[in-house]
């Protein structure tokens, strides 16, 4: 016990700091091997149709990662009124293998309304309502024949990938049974990431805290993942009742003002943030975690090129 080898900074640097360029670079690598591999480059087109600066933000960059990548992109700007029709003329046209709205267009109803305008068989971001309804419900492939996956929402998935890459999934598990046995805690339910996310990990085995400003909702498949696929159910837990129990915890709250309480998490946490604000305190974290990943937009790009290469396929074998 008494003296230790270890210098004192190895101590101090204890949590490992995930880049999420690292755990892209293995799926952008194969995307571009595939894509000069086949005849065509793939064709996606995002929609700009708000004076969102996040929006143009993630368009431009999205823009440069298609360039790097060789997918040919096509920023298309418009007025909002004429957006539904745009995205129509999209569907119609065999030259475009993939489509994205950058949101919010209206903001609430109607832009779920836009995302259902989308034909499914060019929805990138997989946010038709027939992906989330077979995300939702546990059905993983398109077809009977189990050839086509089904396109999984590309944020949440950007986290599932990076779960995988730092060792969360147990690997000696069955394939769909990977997270029993950890718990997570994800702050954000929104419809296009926090409430897929916390499906996807329970429909995986986990026992997820969803948590939002007004509460608090678990999803799992129950004692010994008997259920086939996960359930949601009403719970008095407080946060830091969940986050004393979590692994895992997961932020995603649009606001610079809010800041995790890191005294809540268990020592030896793995901590991801996917806000575009610093939800967790950089020094504290290092403090608590075993792993720090504190952002994950270049994997979640990464996951919409590998998106758009699955449609493609499917489109050519559609028209074969
Ligand atoms: N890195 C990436 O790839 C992506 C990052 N983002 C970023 O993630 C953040 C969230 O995006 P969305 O989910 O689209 O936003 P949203 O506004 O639709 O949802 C925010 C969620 O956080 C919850 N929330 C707000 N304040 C809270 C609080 N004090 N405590 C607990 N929960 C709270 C809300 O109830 C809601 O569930 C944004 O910063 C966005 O830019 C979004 C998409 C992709
Ligand atoms: N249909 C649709 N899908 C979206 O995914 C979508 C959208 N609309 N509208 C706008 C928001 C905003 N958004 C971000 C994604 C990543 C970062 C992100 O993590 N960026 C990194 C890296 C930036 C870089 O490397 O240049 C960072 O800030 O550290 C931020 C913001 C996605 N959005």
């Amino acid at each position: 016990m008494g003296s230790s080898s270890l210098p004192l900074n190895s101590i101090a640097m204890a949590c490992q700091v995930v880049n999420a360029a690292k755990v892209a670079t293995a799926f952008i690598n194969e995307v571009r091997a595939a894509i000069d591999a086949s005849a065509a480059s793939p064709l996606l087109v995002g929609f700009l149709a708000n004076d969102d600066p996040a929006a143009r933000k993630y368009a431009e960059w999205t823009a440069r990662t298609c360039q790097e990548t060789g997918i040919r992109f096509e920023l298309r700007e418009c007025p909002r009124t004429e957006l539904e029709d745009r995205i129509v003329d999209a569907n119609e046209d065999p030259a475009v293998n993939g489509i994205m709205v950058y949101y919010p267009v209206f903001g609430g109803p109607q832009d779920q309304y836009i995302q259902n305008t989308i034909s499914f068989s060019k929805d990138v971001e997989g946010l038709c309502h027939k992906y989330r309804y077979n995300m939702y419900h546990n059905i993983r492939f398109l077809d009977k024949a189990e050839t086509q996956k089904c396109i999984i929402p590309c944020t949440p998935l950007a986290v599932v990938k990076i779960l995988e890459f730092i060792g969360v999934y147990n690997s000696i598990l069955p394939y769909g049974n990977r997270l029993h046995g950890r718990v997570i805690t994800i702050v954000n339910r929104s419809e296009v990431v926090g409430r897929p996310l916390a499906c996807l990990l329970a429909n995986d085995g986990a026992k997820v805290f969803s948590v939002d400003e007004f509460g608090i909702m678990e999803f799992h498949r129950g004692e010994g993942i008997k259920l086939k696929k996960h359930e949601v159910f009403e719970t008095k837990v407080t946060l830091a009742e969940a986050l004393a129990k979590s692994d895992v915890v997961i932020t995603g709250v649009p606001s610079p003002n809010y800041k995790l309480d890191t005294s809540l998490l268990k020592d030896g946490v793995i901590a991801i943030n996917f806000s575009t604000f610093k939800n967790i305190d950089h020094d504290a974290i290092k403090e608590k975690a075993s792993i720090f990943v504190p952002s994950i937009g270049k994997v979640t790009v990464a996951m919409l090129e590998r998106n758009l290469l699955r449609l493609q396929a499917y489109q050519a074998s559609q028209s074969a």
